[in-house]
């Protein structure tokens, strides 16, 4: 508890400096750097195989690094014990053990584990099991297991909570309800280091994103302002000569001023008109594609539509 304390008030929650893995001869993370506050809800961002989940399986101490320092709730966690653990939640990527329990026997197991739980009943209901509460794990659809393994995750009652990919396999009512859920433990003041290749979650959930691309933090910022003012900038397009235009401004008023002047049809209206604001995607996008540029001519993208069918990949995939 001294620790706990010592820890909070004279230390980020995450403290990462130069972090070094390799596997084999290829470098999947490559000099990260990461600091996250208390009580901060960070995404992590990048594309497949970035390294992001070796990155934060090293922060949860499953993983050894080759390099770098490692500080997460002040302890390095290649070295800490049950005391450390007992204040930490993970949600894997994927996990199947125990099938054979009920969803009310797996939470009150996991509960058991930790010195202060959440109560089992309740945290089952809050993540939307309370029908299946005596269905047995192995009989849960992909869904429904993905619910069982957030209960697991944070019936601990974790001071800090790590979700890798939560929401893979969610119907759309049930990430919003997850959503819910992170919010009200961000609330308690947990703090949580979440992956999602769901642009839309991190927006929702993060205050600061992350990217990641070739195993280091290539940006970061919170969704509104991650990629700085010029890639935030509102896009206007039209149609003129029958061809489609857009242009990038910080005026756009000027220019649908000027348009309608030079270009408005007899009801008054500019051919094809639309203002555009780039969302966390696009800029998200912009930034793995340029990555992706920086990393060689072999691994050049083109523009953003390569990489959105990447994204549409990775999350059909799942
Ligand atoms: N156990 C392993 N042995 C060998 N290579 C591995 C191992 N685990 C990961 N890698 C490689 O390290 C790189 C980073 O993998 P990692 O799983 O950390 O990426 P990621 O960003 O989490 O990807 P995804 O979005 O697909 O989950 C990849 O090239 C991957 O193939």
């Amino acid at each position: 508890m001294t620790t706990s304390m010592h820890s909070r008030t004279t230390s980020p929650a995450i403290e990462v400096v130069g972090l070094h893995k390799r596997y084999g001869s290829h470098a999947a993370v490559d000099g990260l750097d990461l600091r996250v506050e208390h009580g901060e809800t960070v995404a992590i961002l990048g594309p497949n195989g970035a390294g992001k989940t070796t990155t934060v399986e090293i922060l949860e101490g499953f993983r050894r690094p080759d390099a770098g320092t490692v500080r997460v709730l002040g302890t390095d966690p290649a070295h800490a014990g049950r005391q450390w653990r007992d204040r930490i939640g993970v949600v894997l990527q994927d996990s199947r053990d125990q099938a054979e329990l009920t969803v009310r026997e797996m939470v009150r197991h996991f509960a058991g584990y930790y010195s202060a739980p959440r109560d089992p009943d309740a945290v089952v209901e809050a993540v939307g099991l309370a029908a299946k509460a005596g269905a047995r794990a192995r009989s849960l659809s992909g869904g429904q297991r993905r619910r069982l393994d957030i209960a697991l995750g944070i019936v601990g009652s974790p001071e800090l909570l790590f979700l890798d990919e939560p929401t893979t396999g969610f119907d759309p009512e049930a990430r919003r309800s997850f959503w819910e859920l992170v919010r009200s433990l961000r609330g308690d003041g947990t703090t949580v280091v979440l992956t999602t290749h769901y642009l839309d979650e991190a927006a929702a959930l993060a205050d600061r994103v992350v990217v990641v691309t070739a195993g280091r933090v290539a940006a970061e910022g919170t969704p509104t302002s991650l990629g700085g003012p010029e890639a935030r900038r509102p896009v206007v397009h039209w149609t003129q000569d029958g061809a489609a235009r857009s242009e990038r401004t910080a005026r756009p008023t000027a220019l649908v001023a000027e348009l309608a002047a030079s270009l408005a049809l007899d009801d008054g209206e500019v051919p094809g008109l639309r203002i555009e604001t780039p969302t966390l995607e696009d800029v998200y996008l912009d930034l793995v594609s340029a990555g992706r540029t920086a990393s060689g001519p072999s691994a050049a993208a083109p523009g953003r539509h390569p990489d959105t069918h990447d994204l549409t990949t990775t999350e059909t995939a799942r």
